[in-house]
């Protein structure tokens, strides 16, 4: 293990000059962090514009063969004006000229997507006059997206030298050359990377909340700060709907075991969150609790299902072949439920039409929508009690639950409740959590 620490900085922490000069101040602070991730200027205020978003639509304005002026003039006049503060990046106009020319010609989204990251990069290497590392050069995607082994000795080898160095989150380049993004919020699997490519003692995750809270504060008033959680348990949380560290960012850290810190930039004295590979569970049985919103529960009913073998794998078949991925399923003796995002259903009469012509089930329905919702802990089938107390909460409160899934996973409760209940549910399940 190295000495070094491996700090990413969340969009909120780059959002503008005053942000950077505060990155900066976090950095000095201690000599062991050299390794800087950072992610594209995010939202400066709840209604602002997050710059990644900003270059989405410059893409989409080009494919339809409108002009991109109106989005990329206000990208050009944020990072000009840090620039000029900070007194860094002295040809950034003409890159920026540049970057123009390419999306309005035809560069792909990837590509579009992933200049704010880079601009952030060249930026804060001017900041911290760190030397820049560009990840199209050492970050390998395969063509659906995940990281390439091949990754680890590149970036290692780009950072073995003294000093700092600055490498842009969200993005890499696959094996022929084209630059690709991670899904959104990807910067925090860039850092991760970084974090097991150079050994590092420990990745700190900086954003603008003092660490991973029990539950999502925009919609529960101050939750507490989790202490310590293991990386399953953030996985999990994360899986479930808690945006804060993406769902993907463990997979490289956690078969290295390099401990992560999620801090606060606007608070940098706080703690934060440790996750590590285990905790206590005597202590606390339960972290966090995360919700999902819009989900379809398809219905399937055929009486005697055990005498059709085949009837999951082609009903699963039908929906593959669709698009359409269920994230859970239970089963019944007589019936199938599948839990799928509603983003996948577009065409409800189709699938269901295409359902009955195939397998000529008793029937077959999409239920109302559903929020689901986890309670997320490593103790949480050790000790008699847990779940009837979130049932009671859920019952004092007056929601139904629809749906369970209590086991299928060793640390989490999922709980299916109506939609439009959601914020509720989450709010009664947090308050028998603390
Ligand atoms: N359980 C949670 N704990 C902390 N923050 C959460 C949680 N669930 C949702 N969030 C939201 O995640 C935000 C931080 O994530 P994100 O916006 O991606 O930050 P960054 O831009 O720093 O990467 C917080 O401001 C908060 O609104
Ligand atoms: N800028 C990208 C990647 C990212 O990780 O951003 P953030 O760290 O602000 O969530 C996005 O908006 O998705």
């Amino acid at each position: 293990m190295q000495n070094m620490i491996v700090c990413k900085f969340g969009g909120t922490s780059m959002a503008d000059a005053a942000q950077m000069r505060k990155v900066k101040s976090i950095i000095d602070l201690d000599r062991d962090r050299r390794v800087v991730v950072v992610s594209a200027p995010g939202k400066r205020s709840k209604d602002d514009e997050k710059i990644t978003d900003l270059l989405y639509s410059c893409h989409k304005a080009a494919s339809d063969g409108k002009a991109i002026a109106p989005y990329f003039s206000v990208i050009r006049e944020r990072i000009l004006a840090i620039c000029k503060e900070l007194s860094v990046v002295s040809d950034m106009a003409s890159r920026l000229d540049e970057i123009e020319e390419k999306i309005s010609s035809g560069a792909s989204a990837d590509y579009a997507a992933s200049r704010g990251e880079y601009l952030s990069g060249l930026m804060m290497a001017g900041v911290l006059d760190a030397t820049f590392v560009d990840p199209e050069e050492v970050v390998r995607l395969t063509a659906d997206g995940r990281v390439d082994d091949a990754t680890y000795p590149m970036v290692a080898e780009a950072m073995k030298g003294p000093g700092r160095y600055v490498i842009p989150g969200f993005f890499g380049s696959t094996s022929d050359g084209k630059v690709k993004t991670f899904s959104r919020g990807g910067s925090d699997i860039s850092g991760a990377i970084a974090a097991r490519a150079v050994d590092a003692k420990r990745y700190e995750n900086w954003t603008d909340v003092s660490g991973i809270l029990m539950a999502d504060p925009r919609i529960v008033d101050t939750p507490p700060t989790i202490t310590e959680i293991t990386y399953r348990e953030v996985r999990e949380l994360a899986s479930i709907g808690a945006s804060v560290f993406h769902e993907e960012a463990i997979a490289p850290v956690r078969s290295v075991g390099v401990p992560i810190n999620v801090r606060n930039t606007n608070d940098p004295q706080a703690p934060g969150t440790m996750i590590l590979p285990s905790r206590d569970t005597a202590k606390r049985a339960v972290v966090g609790v995360s919700g999902k919103k819009s989900y379809r529960n398809l219905y399937v009913e055929k009486l005697m299902l055990d005498r059709y073998p085949g009837f999951r794998q082609e009903l699963l078949t039908l929906l593959q072949e669709r698009g359409i991925v269920p994230e859970f399923e239970s089963k019944g003796f007589d019936s199938l439920s599948f839990l799928i995002p509603e983003a996948y259903v577009e065409n409800d009469n189709a699938v269901l039409e295409a359902i009955r012509a195939n397998l000529d089930p008793d029937e077959v329905a999409f239920r109302p929508s559903l929020a689901l919702l986890g309670v997320v802990g490593e103790g949480i089938l050790e000790k008699a009690g847990i779940a009837a107390s979130y049932f009671l909460a859920l019952q004092k409160a007056n929601i139904n639950v629809r749906f369970i899934n209590y086991g299928g996973s060793e640390i989490s409760l999922l709980i299916g409740v109506d939609a439009d209940r959601y914020r509720e549910a989450l709010r009664a399940l947090v308050e028998a959590a603390v």
